[in-house]
């Protein structure tokens, strides 16, 4: 059979590794697919670092449309991230009647249905394996394996920045911003890591595995999306010695009312196997109905697991490119027009909704009654404490201000409860700082 043509846009981190696996694993990726699998040119702004990498492999061009332009190339990958330019040259590539595969969450989460439905009047594939947890094939799962039950949850550590942040201030009591710099030197983090610390790149993955686990559009500007940045290492050590890990959790979960779309830190059960992934590590959790809770784990950024990801999909895209269209397994799990017909949408429940347990960190002056406070207005708001914790009480200022740490665990509740009893105790005279709120997952 006649190899397929690929045309590689952007050929930075993941670029460069897409083009290496594809020559060192040549012999084996073509018996799989049935056909060969050949990178016909690269389109990079700096085409001096592409020549370099492909050497006389593949022609070098700067500007990516000239590969849009050529007939001969089959596939586009584009693999230049962010929403802009990134858009523009996905849609026009669809338009020229080419099979997409792309990394590049931000894209799909945010213009996701736009492109679904311009690649579908196209007869076209847009295939992201690599856009949510890298190396692990959890779209496939989804979409595919999973295909049998009703997804009630899914849960994950899905940024491998964030992870390697946590992992490393906890184990080494390293400070945030060395281990940042290091997520960035080895290439996990995103061009712009904001996305990454304050939990943007983790929704945008979480929005893309909430869509194909129920059946609903993407929907970014629904996700309720924390970050990492305002978490303190005594949290992490308190929880630690609660039982607990702290992790950046994605989390979607299907109830009557409509679906949960999250992500923010959660104090996990250091019994769970999620807690103990460690590292630039990812690890999914799906429970569905009938297969009950299964857990997918390995490498979720870096140059050589993204492009696993990568070329699995463009291997799909060989098998399939000749088969008719009703015959592409559908991007998003459910058939378009299925989901039209029986007006199955779940909505999107806003955050004051979730119900969940927390962790609250109160700093207190260490005065009679200021317990007994802050306990009646959490009883008045109906909200059930599994645990009280009191630090040591420290002096600070050496005029006998003397503070302390307290620390609340409840039992689950409403968050807009949470959120109106913890406005009242943050007005305490005797409350001294912001009051740190961290939910807790049993994840069962
Ligand atoms: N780095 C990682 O571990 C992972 C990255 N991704 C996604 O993969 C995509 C690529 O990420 P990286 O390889 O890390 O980025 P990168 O910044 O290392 O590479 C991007 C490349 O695109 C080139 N480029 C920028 N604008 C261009 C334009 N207009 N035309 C042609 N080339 C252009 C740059 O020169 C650079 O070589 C992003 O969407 C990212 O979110 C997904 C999973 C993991
Ligand atoms: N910046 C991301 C890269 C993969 O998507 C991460 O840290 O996980
Ligand atoms: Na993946």
């Amino acid at each position: 059979m006649k190899p397929i043509q690929v045309g590689l846009l952007g050929i930075g981190t993941v670029g460069s590794g897409v083009f290496n696996v594809l020559a060192r694993n040549q012999d084996e990726i073509r018996r799989r697919a049935g056909r060969a699998i050949q990178i016909a040119a690269v389109a990079d702004l700096d085409t001096a670092r592409a020549r370099a990498i492909v050497g006389e492999g593949a022609r070098v061009v700067a500007d990516a449309r000239e590969l849009i332009a050529n007939p001969d190339i089959d596939v586009v990958v584009e693999l230049i991230g962010g929403y802009g330019i990134a858009r523009a040259l996905v849609l026009e590539a669809i338009a020229a009647g080419k099979h997409v595969v792309t990394a590049n969450k931000a894209l799909l989460a945010v213009h996701g249905t736009e492109i679904f439905q311009a690649a579908a009047e196209r007869g076209v594939i847009v295939a992201f394996e690599a856009a949510v947890a890298g190396g692990i094939p959890i779209i496939k799962a989804l979409r595919e394996g999973l295909t049998a039950n009703q997804i009630q949850w899914v849960a994950g550590i899905i940024n491998g920045t964030t992870n390697f942040i946590l992992s490393e201030m906890r184990d080494k009591g390293l400070d945030f911003d060395v281990v940042l710099k290091e997520a960035q030197r080895l290439g996990y983090a995103e061009a712009d890591p904001t996305f990454d610390i304050e939990g943007v790149d983790a929704a945008h993955k979480a929005t893309i595995m909430s869509a194909i686990a129920f059946g609903i559009p993407v929907q970014f500007d629904k996700a309720h999306v924390e970050g990492i940045t305002k978490l303190s290492s005594a949290d992490i050590r308190y929880a630690e010695q609660l039982g607990y890990r702290i992790k950046l959790l994605g989390i979607t979960r299907r109830r009557a009312e409509g679906v949960e779309l999250r992500v923010h830190p959660a104090l996990v059960p250091a019994k769970r196997l999620l807690a103990n992934v460690e590292g630039a590590m990812n690890a999914v959790v799906v429970h569905g109905d009938a297969v009950g809770t299964t857990l997918y784990y390995g490498k979720g950024a870096g140059s050589e697991p993204t492009a696993s990801a990568v070329i699995a999909d463009l291997v799909d895209i060989a098998r399939l490119m000749d088969a008719d269209v009703a015959h592409h397994v559908p991007p998003l799990a459910f058939q378009s027009h299925t989901l039209a017909a029986a007006g199955t949408e779940l909505p999107v429940l806003p955050m004051s909704e979730v119900v969940t347990s927390y962790y609250l960190r109160i700093r207190v002056a260490d005065e009679a009654g200021v317990l007994a406070r802050i306990t009646g207005i959490l009883a008045d708001a109906g909200i059930s404490i599994d645990a009280v914790l009191q630090r040591e009480a420290e002096e600070v200022g050496g005029e006998g201000s003397v503070q302390t740490d307290l620390i609340i665990l409840t039992h689950d509740t409403r968050e807009g409860g949470m959120d109106a009893a913890l406005a009242q105790i943050q007005q305490l005279p005797t409350v001294l700082a912001p009051i740190t709120r961290v939910r807790k997952e049993a994840l069962s």
